[in-house]
């Protein structure tokens, strides 16, 4: 029988998401993450969903990704459902930066190895982690097809005006410096989905679409094609995240050189993991920091407001950029979750033609679904994510079509 299973792994900074997915059907046979890598309490959630088995929790410590992907492969054994199956098909890895050379799902070989890791000073958070899936995924099964699915795929149909930035073109071209922009595989995934969701061909939508999760990035999409995104050369640039500071005049680095003696990597490290909403309030959690605003924490709510204000900024811009707007779509583990930020990321945009209903903004779930109100000319949605499966369909699409 020719094997149909993909088993997909979204190595983040601090973090492995993982699905097994039946290709033949679309079941999903097994989920789950492990997080909190590196620190004193990692954790991993396991559902084996295609054996109808208990949901499992384990809170050990998981020291670094190795660690990580080992317990993973464990749990996967546990149900018969390991890398070592004769079922998988193949091994579907994100990979967050794959520079000017990959824009489409490409099979991963020695070569295409060697440019993933050229290109970790562009991604040094996630492109280290991504390396690390694929190399033990490679050792256990050599045999199988390991293919790479690139977050800044989705946008390297961008406008050249969109992704240069107005520094000298020489220095530009010679090192690659430019827009390239992430969670592609989110924003297309989900563009798609809002299509769905409004009844419409996508050709004809122009939509804003808000990736929130501990990274985050905001996108402006017309008729299926990124035309703007927020991030820039890395995953620093644009929104205020969890840990990094998004937009920042480039002159702060210079100034914390000359006035504070720090060097580039202590300002790499401030940018990337002590700024956004920890360095703001010591908290990245957006859950904690609504609790802290309702028990009167001033630094959570001046953090919450830094975040939403630059928010409204993109909508704003994109809204201009794209000049008609179809609807602003929220995802991701803030987007998705958090009621509060979507109500003010819209709040007194009612000009714009954008309102949120307050009990469809209330109401959770985790299915697509519109929460403006009726009379809103702009609609408003939240449509869960699913990297993932996304990235199974297009490492399927590729092993099979070989
Ligand atoms: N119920 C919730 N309410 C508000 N925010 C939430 C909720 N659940 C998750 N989040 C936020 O989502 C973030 C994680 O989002 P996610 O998309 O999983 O991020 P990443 O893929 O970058 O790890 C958490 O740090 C937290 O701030
Ligand atoms: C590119 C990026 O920021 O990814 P994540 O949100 O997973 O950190
Ligand atoms: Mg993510």
């Amino acid at each position: 029988m020719t094997p149909t299973r993909i088993l997909v792994l979204n190595s983040g900074s601090s973090s492995v998401k993982y699905q097994l997915i039946d290709m033949a059907d679309g079941t999903r046979l097994a989920t789950g993450l492990a997080e909190r890598i590196g620190e004193e309490t990692s954790a991993l959630h396991h559902r084996p969903l295609g054996t109808g088995g208990e949901e499992r929790r384990r809170e050990e410590r998981l020291a670094d990704h190795d660690a990580a992907l080992a317990a993973i492969g464990e749990q996967l054994d546990a149900d018969g459902m390991g890398l070592e199956s004769p079922q998988l098909a193949a091994i579907g890895h994100r990979v967050v930066h794959g520079g000017l050379r990959f824009t489409e799902p490409t099979l991963i070989d020695d070569a295409v190895l060697k440019e993933i890791e050229r290109l970790v000073p562009v991604a040094p958070l996630h492109n280290p982690a991504n390396i690390t899936g694929i190399r033990t995924a490679q050792r256990v099964r050599p045999d199988l097809p390991q293919v790479a699915v690139f977050d800044t795929a989705f946008h390297s149909a961008m406008p050249e005006h969109a992704a240069r930035y107005a520094i000298d073109v020489e220095t530009a071209d010679a090192h690659r410096v430019r827009r390239y922009g992430f969670h592609g595989t989110s924003h297309a995934y989900v563009s798609r989905r809002a299509a769905r969701l409004l009844e419409r061909d996508p050709a004809q939508l122009n939509l804003i679409v808000l990736h929130l999760g501990n990274g985050a990035s905001a996108s402006a999409v017309s008729g299926g094609r990124c035309v703007d995104t927020s991030m820039g050369l890395t995953p620093l640039e644009g929104l205020v995240m969890g840990t990094r500071s998004g937009d920042i005049d480039p002159a702060v680095v210079f100034h914390l050189r000359r006035v504070a003696g720090m060097d580039v990597d202590a300002v790499d490290e401030l940018l990337n993991k002590r700024s956004g909403l920890v360095g703001l309030c010591g908290e990245n959690d957006m859950r904690v920091i609504r609790r802290r605003i309702d028990e009167g924490d001033e630094a959570a709510r001046l953090a919450f407001d830094i975040y939403i204000h630059r928010l409204k900024k993109y909508i704003g811009a994109y809204y201009a950029v794209l000049g008609r707007v179809d609807a602003v779509v929220f995802t991701a583990g803030v987007g998705e979750n958090s009621a509060p930020v979507r109500e003010a990321a819209v709040a007194g945009l009612e000009e714009l033609g954008l309102a949120v209903d307050g009990e469809l903004n209330a109401r959770g779930g985790d299915v697509p679904r519109l929460i403006s109100p009726e009379y809103a000319r702009v609609k408003v949605a939240v449509v869960p994510t699913d990297e993932e499966l996304e990235i199974a369909q297009q490492t399927y699409a590729l092993v099979t079509a070989r």
